[in-house]
């Protein structure tokens, strides 16, 4: 069998059979006292599963001896509330089952809770991954997809992983909640021509704002901007209605609405918000799945930033 069909939906029953009431205490406590941790949290769970498998390697610290993947550039910006919610639900469960449950587990539940109460599908997760054993920044680069790669390339790097270019569309709409910063996308504002005021995909106005909004972006690499401009922390289709009105924030998003084999699909789950939610909920389980490991293949970690 492969790792994956290894996992169950009650993997805790006996071994720790407060894991789902800690898991939704923790999560909700968090999310109310910090808004982004939701879309923060889902972020960084795709970063973890698309570097080799969902086995919590996004979370382990760099060391004298190993550079890891959480210093990687991309990674950089992973806000420190997504770490602060799995490192909360690890301390309480590992007072109440001691080196039971693993931190991709807890990334993996986490994830979900936070997704359905930003007012997203619920899924089903099934459990029993363990924590990896590897973590090196040179496995990130080029493993992520960046809003600066071609609709070739990011078709590409999804197929790699499994993924069809319906789910990567679904995927995608994750883009509905969070923020990205200036820089993600800020020369396609300013590097056009000598007369555009912007990228003609933009709405001239959008454009302006984001322009108003990040003026000073050099000078202060923190400012950000919301990703869905018009439901900025609702889980809902609006992302995909954003798009061909030329409010898509970053190139990839635009080009979603541009490429004639992804716009299919936004145009039928910015119609269809039912259609979007059951896609988005059975990429995510699928996503849940990916290269995760079991058994001997990992361990649970003691601490979630480091190997045991
Ligand atoms: C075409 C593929 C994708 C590209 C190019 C892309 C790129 C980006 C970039 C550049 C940011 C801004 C990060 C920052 O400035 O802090 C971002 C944010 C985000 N991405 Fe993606 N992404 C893609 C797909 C996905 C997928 C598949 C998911 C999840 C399933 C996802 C979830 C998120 C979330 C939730 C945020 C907001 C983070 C926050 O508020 O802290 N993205 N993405
Ligand atoms: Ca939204």
């Amino acid at each position: 069998a492969s790792n994956k069909q290894l996992l169950t939906p009650n993997y805790y029953k006996k071994t720790c059979p407060n894991f789902n009431q800690i898991m939704v205490d923790t999560v909700t406590n968090k999310q109310i006292s910090s808004p982004t941790t939701a879309s923060a949290t889902l972020r960084m769970f795709f970063h973890d599963c698309f570097i080799l498998g969902c086995d919590a390697s996004v979370l382990v610290s760099s060391t004298p001896f190993n550079k890891a993947e959480r210093d990687a550039d991309i990674n950089l910006s992973l806000p420190g509330d997504a770490f602060d919610v799995v490192t909360r639900a690890k301390t309480s469960l590992e007072l109440a089952c001691p080196g039971v449950v693993s931190c991709s587990d807890i990334l993996t539940v986490a994830t979900r809770n936070l997704v359905t109460m930003a007012g997203g599908p619920h899924y089903n997760v099934k459990l029993g991954r363990k924590d990896g054993r590897i973590s090196k920044v040179s496995n990130v680069e080029g493993n992520l997809p960046m809003p600066t790669m071609s609709m070739n390339h990011l078709i590409k790097l999804f197929a790699s992983r499994g993924f069809t270019i319906q789910e990567m569309v679904a995927l995608t709409g994750a883009h509905t909640i969070g923020f990205s910063h200036c820089k993600e996308f800020s020369s396609n504002v300013y590097n056009y021509s000598r007369t555009a005021t912007s990228d003609p995909t933009y709405n001239p106005r959008f454009a302006q704002a984001l322009k108003n909004a990040c003026g000073n972006y050099k000078k202060d690499p923190t400012l950000s901007v919301f990703n869905d401009v018009m439901s900025p922390s609702k889980f809902d289709n609006l992302y995909y209605q954003n798009l061909p009105k030329g409010l898509g924030l970053l190139k990839s998003d635009r080009s979603m609405f541009l490429d004639p084999r992804t716009r299919p699909y936004v145009e039928l789950y910015s119609r269809d918000q039912k259609a979007f939610f059951k896609a988005f909920a059975k990429a995510m389980e699928k996503l849940s799945e990916y290269g995760v490991k079991t058994g001997k293949n990992g361990e649970v970690r003691r601490r979630c930033d480091a190997f045991n």
